[in-house]
């Protein structure tokens, strides 16, 4: 439903052409919901644009429906109005001097897909049904919550039947509750109408929810795409690991022993088992394990406690986040993040055990060093929990 080949744009910055995307190919099917997910500045809003016919790229071609809208070497051009889609802003674009029903109705009377009298009516009943608005439909929309606001902006959107429905950030305005919400309606919606939907966000939880598909944006391109379980259980690379789940990683580990049930790795002076995978001795990797992974050995010396891939460390201090803690524990691996329901009156004092177990550890390929600066450059994900900085040797 959506093709884009090799798409680049640049734009100029302080009289310098400064790249935003950088050859974007993007391939979307009917009826799919794709995210676009990175951080502020990773050309997510521009590729939508360039979607949207809003925004001419430099070079590629981007096809929607079947039917190419662009294409720099043919010289092809197909403005925003002929293309088969409706758009939704994050500051919802409402027209505040018109009533709920009036916002929806507007469009269908207008531009290249204007639609008969009745039609209208009959589009504007539905789209209210569909957002249970009908009974507000005839308040000004001034007088409205932001979500009911963005679901007036949902059902007008929606009302001109498009093909495909294109979401800028549409949910960061609402509060926690109201976006849990929406996020609900807006996945039952794609499912009952079959649109093919393409929404931008920087919020990894959103587009873990919403989509079927995910495409992580870095640096003006996609750098790992695909379904929200197999980017969250393989990230290909150090980024999408810490982008997505604050993983911590364990940097510079040597492959030392392979066998067919897994492998055996160093890093820091200490030996950990991984699971069975494609490792070569030899090589260097860095493994990732989730906050929520690892375990709290209470007891070591007993004698029911797991017997591999302990670590001991220093506990540096202990968040309580409602029903479980947040523990940062020094290691020889560098600080660890430790998500627990164990509390810290359970640890003997100055020290705890830790397992990083086997089928729990995620190995990826090594990132190049990056210079301190870059570390934490506006790629860098919203953290959450505080950084297992020191992890990063
Ligand atoms: N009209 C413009 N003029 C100049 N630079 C632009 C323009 N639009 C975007 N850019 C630049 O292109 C890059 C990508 O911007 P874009 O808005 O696509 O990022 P984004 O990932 O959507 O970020 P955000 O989440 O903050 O909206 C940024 O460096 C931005 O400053």
């Amino acid at each position: 439903m959506i093709e884009l080949e090799g798409v680049s744009k640049s734009f100029v910055q302080d009289r310098n052409r400064v790249p935003a995307l950088r050859g974007v190919s993007l391939s979307i099917g009917k009826g799919e919901f794709y995210v676009l997910l990175g951080a502020s500045g990773c050309g997510k809003t521009t590729t939508l644009r360039i979607v949207a016919g809003l925004e001419r790229p430099d070079t590629g071609t981007v096809s929607i429906d079947g039917r190419q809208v662009f294409d720099h070497t043919a010289g092809t051009w197909v403005g925003p109005e002929e293309r088969p889609q409706a758009m939704v802003f994050q500051s919802y674009a409402l027209w505040p001097h018109m009533t709920i029903r009036q916002n929806i109705a507007f469009p269908l009377r207008r531009g290249v897909r204007r639609a008969a009298k009745d039609e209208v009516a009959a589009r504007v009943d539905e789209a209210l049904e569909l957002f249970r608005l009908t009974e507000q439909a005839d308040r000004r929309v001034t007088q409205l919550s932001g979500g009911q606001q963005q679901r007036v902006a949902l059902a007008r959107a929606l009302a001109l039947r498009p093909k495909v429905l294109l979401m800028d950030e549409p949910l960061s305005n609402l509060d926690a509750g109201l976006r849990m919400d929406l996020r609900l309606e807006l996945k039952e919606l794609s499912r009952r109408t079959g649109i093919t939907c393409l929404l931008v966000t920087h919020d990894q939880e959103e587009a873990m929810m919403l989509a079927d598909r995910v495409g992580i944006m870095q640096g003006g391109g996609i750098v790992q795409e695909g379904a929200p379980d197999e980017l969250y259980n393989a990230p290909a690379s150090e980024f999408v690991a810490t982008f997505l789940d604050h993983m911590n990683l364990i940097r510079s580990a040597s492959v030392t022993a392979g066998d067919t049930d897994g492998a055996e790795i160093t890093a820091s002076g200490q030996r950990l088992r991984l699971g069975p995978g494609d490792h070569r001795v030899g090589t260097t990797l860095t493994v990732g394990i989730r906050p929520d992974d690892v375990v709290i050995v209470v007891d070591p010396l007993s004698g029911s406690a797991p017997a591999t891939n302990l670590v001991t460390g220093r506990p540096i201090d202990h968040h309580y986040l409602g029903g479980h803690f947040l523990h940062r524990v020094e290691t020889p691996f560098g600080l660890l993040n430790v998500r627990s329901p164990i509390g810290p009156d359970r640890f003997a004092s100055g020290t705890v055990c830790l397992q990083l177990p086997a089928e729990r550890l995620i190995t990826m390929a090594s990132a190049r060093p990056a210079p301190e600066s870059a570390e934490h450059g506006e790629d860098e994900p919203d953290r959450a929990v505080p950084p297992a900085g020191s992890a990063r040797q």
